[in-house]
């Protein structure tokens, strides 16, 4: 990554790299040593529901990522692929056939959706136990009480991704930046629960530099680059880039500027490479839950007691 600097530079100053690439394929290989197994011994595949409403690209390249890693998973994916004038009341009939359907333990509705249909309602309208995003308010009331239940995948991806670099945050400073519903809120609880003391910045908040000097571990999750500055971040922190940016040239980057973060950072989280790719092995983690199956981490969780 820093090949074409001194090498004196990059030992003296290079922040170690939190893996996403080697850590989604070791929990993707768990997941699939589960539930081969488990069908060996007579059960039934594992069923994921992806549920993509228009030709979004974005979405699209998403959508093609989660089948590869459910073919990876032993997962059968189901792919329903409805046109951008879908209604609601014809996506709300899919999803009450997929509620009923016993050879299907997720369900995922690819987000953003069109205007005409309504988030919240079509969120809500999925059995609470198929939903492997972690979307539906029983989910997100069941993380804030500590209770069982399907997780967001992103914010479970990054205590996962912490987890597997044997990265203890109880006790550490913690801030999120961003306090959207799929990531910054449910990030901030789960680092809650793993006992950090967490800060949470969003767009109404003045003294971001501030916040981010006294962090031991920083998550961003804003959305556009530029937004923390490499120079706030202290030495010796863990740095969690959340952030998806696609440039002009096509290529994806972060929030952070990764070259100057990492002289200051511990750890740091590339883009792409991190937080993506545990995102996606959440998903596939989360189906094999859904379906009743134990997997066997490749890491010790953070404790939530
Ligand atoms: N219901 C729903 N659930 C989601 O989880 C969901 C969603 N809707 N809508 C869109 C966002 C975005 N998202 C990503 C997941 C993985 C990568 C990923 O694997 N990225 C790769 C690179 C991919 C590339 O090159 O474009 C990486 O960071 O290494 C990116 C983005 C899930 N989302």
């Amino acid at each position: 990554m820093n090949s074409n600097k001194p090498a004196t530079t990059q030992a003296a100053h290079s922040a170690r790299i939190l893996d996403g690439n080697a850590a989604s394929a070791a929990v993707i290989e768990r997941v699939h040593d589960s539930i081969e197994r488990h069908v060996a011994a007579g059960g039934r595949r594992p069923g994921l529901a992806v549920v993509l409403v228009g030709a979004d690209p974005a979405s699209q390249i998403y959508v093609r990522a989660k089948r590869r890693d459910c073919e990876r998973a032993g997962i059968e994916a189901r792919d329903f692929d409805l046109d951008a004038s879908t209604s609601q009341e014809t996506l709300l009939d899919l999803i009450q056939q997929l509620n009923d359907d016993p050879a299907i333990d997720g369900i995922l509705v690819q987000l953003p959706l069109p205007a005409q249909i309504d988030e919240v309602a079509v969120t809500n309208s999925i059995d609470a136990d198929k939903d492997v995003d972690g979307f539906h308010a029983f989910n997100v009331g069941r993380l804030a009480l500590r209770q069982p239940g399907l997780r967001p995948c992103t914010p479970r991806g990054v205590m996962a991704l912490l987890s597997f670099h044997g990265l203890e945050i109880r006790s550490k400073h913690a801030i999120v930046v961003g306090a959207s519903n799929i990531v910054g809120r449910p990030m901030s609880l789960e680092l809650l629960l793993a006992g950090a003391t967490t800060t949470v910045t969003h767009r109404f908040t003045h003294d971001l530099e501030d916040h981010v000097r006294q962090a031991d571990v920083v998550v961003c999750a804003v959305g556009k680059p530029g937004v923390v500055r490499p120079e706030w971040i202290q030495p010796g922190a863990i740095v969690v880039d959340v952030g998806i940016n696609r440039m002009a040239d096509g290529r994806i980057t972060g929030d952070i500027d990764f070259e100057a973060a990492s002289q200051r950072a511990a750890w740091i989280s590339p883009v792409p490479g991190g937080v993506g790719p545990m995102t996606r092995a959440m998903l596939m983690l989360n189906t094999a839950e859904a379906a009743g199956l134990q997997v066997e981490l490749p890491y010790h969780p953070h404790s939530t007691g």
